[in-house]
């Protein structure tokens, strides 16, 4: 395919996206129906896609319209290229311009604030309340893609040996400040699935900040740790590498756990699932993560499609269900132990907010660690605190 045509073939897509479609299942049935494209046309198209999505606000305003077209024109100028240059109709290319979309349009300098750095107009507010100063870096950072970062498993392997062992295959790595086992990719990302060291549990693809968080937790020699929104296990697998604790998963959508008996077995660690008539009865654990659902701001490089579809109502759901989430794993915890809270959210009520109510609302309990990661740091945006339980 021409790159012309690339760029056609995404606006196409936007335009499903825009009505409602999920990108990803887009790109899928896309590449399913369009057999001639090669791989390097469908990671050009991807890129196009998600690239737009995440610059939605922006691209919309510097392209005239918030059409898959006018998304595309929108990334043209933003990039500085002539849009005219490649809307030419020509072959499988997208229409010659109108006259409306070839008329002067704002530069990315001239917009407001909000629509330059695509912050989504719902949540305007409580991004700058949450974020101060920072609102404008981290967002302009969330317009861009996220990095491929790598944790080391620490039964396997050292850092050094594990980066020298990816260089061997054609993955070029550093060492990441957020944490003793984060690797970020500099190169050669698309090969990590395929390689020895994925394939023998040395590495695990896993954000930074998300190993940052597991790295705060408290983990006693033989403790029994339970992560109770285990989710694909990203978190427990993290803990378990680290010590000689016992670690048990539950999630309230037992599926989401189905991969992660291979990936323990791969990584030469032992977890227990548990179904949540389970939990009471091997209660009580020394220390309990509720990793819990949570908006995803801090990921929206990653995920960006959540950047425009999340309401203030679905903000008002997810903190009640974060609050219940937190009392039940409180209720799982031993006396003297820990309980850990994370989300990666940049949010307040999903924060902070969320543990001051909790210890307002529930004597004996206080905060011994808090931390509060932004894209700033080089990973996703996480928060994460620690509470110890009294002995009483
Ligand atoms: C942020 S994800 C967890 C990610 C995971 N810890 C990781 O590191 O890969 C949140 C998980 O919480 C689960 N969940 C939602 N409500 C829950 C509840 N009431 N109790 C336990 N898990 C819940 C969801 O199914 C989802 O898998």
């Amino acid at each position: 395919m021409t790159p012309a045509a690339r760029i056609a073939a995404a606006a196409e897509l936007l335009d499903a996206w825009r009505a409602g479609a999920p990108a990803e299942k887009l790109l899928t049935t896309w590449a399913r129906q369009n057999r001639f494209a090669g791989s390097k046309d469908r990671a050009a198209i991807r890129d196009h896609v998600f690239d737009a999505i995440r610059c939605a606000r922006s691209f919309a305003a510097l392209g005239g319209a918030a059409t898959g077209r006018g998304l595309m024109l929108g990334r043209l100028r933003a990039d500085g290229i002539d849009p005219g240059a490649v809307f030419t109709g020509e072959g499988h290319a997208p229409a010659p311009l109108s006259e409306a979309e070839a008329a002067p349009l704002p530069n990315l300098a001239d917009l407001p604030e909000a629509v330059a750095c695509d912050c989504p107009e719902a949540l305007e507010e409580v991004l700058r309340d949450s974020l101060g100063p920072a609102f404008r870096p981290v967002m302009d950072l969330l317009r861009h893609r996220a990095p491929v970062f790598l944790r080391v498993n620490l039964r396997r392997s050292g850092r050094d040996e594990a980066a020298a062992l990816l260089a061997g295959e054609g993955i070029e790595t550093r060492p990441h400040a957020l944490s003793p086992t984060a690797l970020e990719v500099t190169a050669g990302a698309r090969r990590v699935q395929q390689s020895r060291a994925f394939a023998e549990g040395v590495v695990e693809l896993q954000d930074a900040a998300s190993q940052a968080v597991a790295d705060l937790m408290p983990l006693g020699p033989g403790a029994r740790v339970l992560d109770l929104c285990a989710g694909g296990g990203g978190k427990t697998l993290a803990m378990a590498a680290r010590g000689t604790a016992r670690h048990y998963a539950h999630d309230a959508a037992p599926q989401r756990m189905r991969d992660l008996p291979d990936r323990a077995a791969r990584a030469g660690i032992a977890v227990t699932c548990l179904a949540s008539a389970e939990l009471d009865e091997a209660a009580p654990f020394d220390l309990v993560l509720c990793d819990v659902p949570c908006s995803g701001s801090g990921a929206w490089r990653r995920s960006p499609e959540a950047k425009w579809r999340t309401t203030p109502d679905d903000l008002t759901r997810l903190t009640a269900l974060q609050a219940g989430i937190l009392d039940r794993a409180a209720a799982l915890v031993a006396p003297g132990g820990h309980l850990g809270y994370a989300t990666c959210s940049l949010l307040s009520a999903e924060n902070d907010a969320q543990i001051a109510r909790f210890l307002a609302n529930t004597p004996g309990w206080m905060r011994i660690a808090e931390r509060h990661l932004t894209p700033l740091d080089g990973g996703d945006g996480f928060y994460a605190a620690v509470l110890r339980r009294g002995d009483g």
